[in-house]
């Protein structure tokens, strides 16, 4: 069964057009770049997957079925970005807001929580926190509802090369466990020390790319983007 399907997709905002007749299709479990400059549309992509957006033309399918409210809810864990965490609330009352929403016991908080090195802080309030350490949190969210897809927008923004290390691991591990994670960042370098496998957003299109091992980021971005050294 397919676990994505983006089908003959157009949405834009009133004249501007951010896809337009774009096409994407994810059969195989494990994890997936999404890449493009800033601006081109990885966050209204992930927020018309999670039907937080309407397409005004074509249809989004996860798991067999339209990206309704429930398949959403029951297939999909989103990791947006740090604005939806509430500063005077600690890390811990908010996973466990998540975990308690989805019927998930709080005793799996303690292993993710250990896993992504974050323990030392989940109760200290999120004002606190860096922008790492909210970042770690945001994953340790989407982790905890355990859903076989997550939507990851910019999950490797702002972490430095210790948290990334964590990171990665925390995602080779859900793909280990059979997972599916679509992974934002217009961070092409950092994003193929994750993944290989990359949807490129081009002329309001999709586009899959598995990247050879001996393709820099700089080279693929390049000739994709029309982007050169001076
Ligand atoms: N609520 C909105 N109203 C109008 N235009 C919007 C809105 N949200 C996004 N846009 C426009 O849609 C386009 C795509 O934005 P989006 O945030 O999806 O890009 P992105 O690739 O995620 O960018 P970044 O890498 O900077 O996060 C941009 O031109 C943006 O200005």
């Amino acid at each position: 069964m397919d676990i994505l399907t983006i089908d003959d997709l157009s949405f834009g905002w009133r004249k501007q057009p951010v896809f337009s007749h774009a096409f994407l299709k994810i059969e195989q479990p494990g994890l997936y770049g999404l890449v493009a400059p800033n601006g081109s549309g990885k966050t209204t992509l992930l927020n018309l997957i999670s039907s937080l957006l309407q397409p005004q033309a074509g249809k989004i399918s996860l798991y067999g079925g339209l990206n309704t409210a429930k398949n959403v809810f029951d297939h999909v864990a989103f990791l947006q970005d740090n604005s939806v965490l509430y500063p005077y609330l600690s890390g811990r009352e908010h996973i466990n807001f998540v975990a308690d929403t989805h019927h998930i016991p709080r005793t799996a908080i303690a292993p993710i929580a250990d896993k992504l090195e974050m323990t030392s802080y989940l109760d200290k309030r999120v004002r606190h926190y860096s922008l790492g350490m909210k970042q770690r949190l945001l994953l340790a969210m989407a982790l905890v509802v355990d859903r076989p897809l997550m939507l990851l927008d910019e999950p490797l923004n702002g972490l430095d090369p210790t948290s990334l290390i964590i990171v990665r691991e925390a995602l080779n591990q859900a793909k280990a466990d059979g997972q599916t994670a679509l992974i934002s960042s217009h961070n092409l370098d950092e994003l193929m020390r994750v993944t290989r496998d990359i949807f490129f957003v081009v002329d309001h299109a999709l586009r899959f790319e598995h990247l050879a091992a001996d393709e820099t980021a700089e080279q693929r971005y390049a000739a994709l983007f029309g982007v050169h050294d001076k």
